[in-house]
């Protein structure tokens, strides 16, 4: 499908980096590189506006490579662009390691995963139908 977009970044467009990858890696956009110090938090631009169409959302998700080697992920994950977003697209990211953590202007930060969701008409009633579940959750089945 396509999508508008403008790029403001000096990077090339988020791009599948595989043939059926589900994500198209976003990259940082920055004019000096910015530190992160274990337990910071700081929103990164990407340059990036789009123009989904109503109906879709974008969901933006953290890499597990970053995750993984450097402990990198996303405190709202996964972030939420609405189809009537204009802004920029930002990608709040978290040092989770205890070392500090260098992001560079090209930087892939993230991963954005363009998603269809439906819009709900709540339908009020005073009781739901009976499951053999019930209200359990939080692990009542047990862990093995
Ligand atoms: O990781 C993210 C999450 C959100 N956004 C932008 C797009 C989204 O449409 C808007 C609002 O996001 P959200 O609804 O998650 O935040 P909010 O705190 O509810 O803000 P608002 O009151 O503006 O909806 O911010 C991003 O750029 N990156
Ligand atoms: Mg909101």
């Amino acid at each position: 499908m396509n999508i508008r977009i403008i790029n403001k970044s000096k990077n090339s467009l988020p791009a599948y980096e595989t043939a059926h990858a589900a994500g198209m890696d976003l990259r940082a956009d920055l004019d000096a590189p910015i530190h992160l110090k274990p337990m910071e938090r700081k929103l990164i631009p990407t340059g990036l506006y789009i123009e989904l169409p109503e109906g879709f959302e974008a969901q933006i998700r953290p890499r597990s490579g970053l995750a993984y080697k450097y402990g990198i992920g996303i405190v709202n994950s996964p972030g939420t662009i609405d189809a009537d977003y204009r802004g920029e697209i930002k990608v709040l990211l978290v040092n989770l390691s205890d070392q500090v953590f260098e992001i560079n202007t090209g930087d892939r930060i993230a991963q954005m995963v363009i998603a269809r969701h439906e819009k709900a008409i709540w339908q009020q009633v005073e009781e739901l139908n009976e499951t053999s579940r019930g209200a359990g959750g939080y692990g009542h089945t047990g862990v093995a």
